[in-house]
């Protein structure tokens, strides 16, 4: 098993295939979700990232006239499906972590089970706002921003744990991955604000960055130019999305705080219907690949929502 800077340190001509993955709904089996990814390992990614989803809540009023609050996670079990793709793939996992809904003793507990399971990489993220909110907040005693997590799991790799004096504890050895926005992060006042709190996760001590989602590649040509100017020098991994519905064309700009090309947002309102569509977002995201290739990106990391027949028309066509 290996980090994810040393995979990406051995891909010299081409670059690394990687995938995204999300855990099944509630009730899912594991099985399902192996078989729905299996397609893909025929590219051999040597690293899989698998999201946290963070708890939601509904509020119920009980018999009495009270309301009760109720914690629900639609889609459990991140640190078990790493295992099982470990032990099923061999690839190396590479879990998200949250700031939100944990406490910094959650998060230690969390850290443990994932080095004694033999994990070496975590993306360290804030996390989206828990339903139904408008606001991100931090759990008392928790993280309030991604750069904190990511102090939080460099200590631990000095041997530095919480409410513990003793300077002989083991280190863990993990390689951190963070965030990153070409096009700014949707709650952030500005694109050099949002750099700044880039800046910080560095020297937080992130290894690697990917980004947000990006259909223009020149926003992330852009932002590269922009970090290594700014001293960071660390890789920089494209996220792509492959847009896949007409609805997607309307919706994703908003969720993420994108720009889609006029010409590529025209031709998708101009589908007939979401095959249609479909095809048009398959095209633009492998053009969007071989640029992004010539320009000597070290990965390409699709979202696939763990399907894989969208990602493997593209991929197919690039490696
Ligand atoms: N659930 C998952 O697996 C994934 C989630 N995400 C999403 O990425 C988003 C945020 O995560 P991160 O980028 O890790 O968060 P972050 O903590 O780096 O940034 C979150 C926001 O806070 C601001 N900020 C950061 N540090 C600050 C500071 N010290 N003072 C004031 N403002 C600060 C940033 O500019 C940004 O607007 C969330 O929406 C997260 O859910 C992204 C990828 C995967
Ligand atoms: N703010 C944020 N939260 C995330 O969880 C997140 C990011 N950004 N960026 C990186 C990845 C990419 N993620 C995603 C999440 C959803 C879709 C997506 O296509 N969602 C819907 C459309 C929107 C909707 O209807 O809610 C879809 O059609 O599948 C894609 C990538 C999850 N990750």
């Amino acid at each position: 098993m290996a980090k994810v800077t040393e995979h990406l340190a051995k891909a010299n001509e081409k670059p690394i295939f990687s995938i995204e993955i999300i855990p099944p709904a509630k009730g899912g089996k594991i099985d399902e979700l192996l078989n729905d990814i299996e397609p893909m390992m025929e590219l051999k990614p040597p690293f899989i990232d698998v999201t946290y989803q963070r708890e939601e809540y509904v509020y119920k009023t009980m018999p009495d006239g009270t309301q009760k609050e109720i914690k629900k996670r639609k889609r459990a079990g991140t640190v078990g499906i790493c295992s099982a793709i470990m032990h099923k793939f061999n690839v190396d996992p590479v879990p998200h972590i949250l700031c939100g809904g944990f406490t910094k003793e959650d998060t230690e507990d969390l850290l443990i089970d994932l080095n004694f399971l033999g994990v070496e990489n975590v993306v360290a993220l804030r996390g989206d706002t828990a339903k139904p909110f408008n606001e991100f907040k931090a759990k008392k005693d928790g993280h309030s921003y991604a750069s904190e997590l990511i102090e939080q799991v460099a200590d631990m790799n000095k041997g530095i744990y919480l409410h513990e004096e003793s300077t002989y504890l083991s280190k863990s050895d993990f390689c951190i991955g963070a965030a990153a926005y070409p096009e700014k992060h949707y709650e952030a006042i500005s694109l050099d604000i949002d750099f700044e709190n880039l800046k910080k996760k560095v020297d937080a001590g992130a290894d690697y960055l990917v980004t947000q989602m990006f259909f223009d590649n020149q926003k992330y040509f852009d932002f590269v130019k922009k970090c290594r100017e700014n001293n960071i020098h660390i890789p920089i991994i494209p996220g792509l999305k492959i847009l896949s519905t007409k609805r997607q064309s309307e919706i994703l700009p908003k969720i993420f705080y994108l720009d889609l090309p006029e010409t590529f947002a025209n031709d998708v309102k101009k589908a007939n219907d979401d095959k249609a569509a479909r095809q048009i977002g398959i095209e633009w995201c492998i053009n969007q690949c071989k640029e992004l290739m010539a320009f000597g990106v070290p990965a390409l990391h699709f979202y696939t929502m763990s399907k894989s027949t969208t990602t493997l028309a593209v991929a197919k066509e690039i490696f």
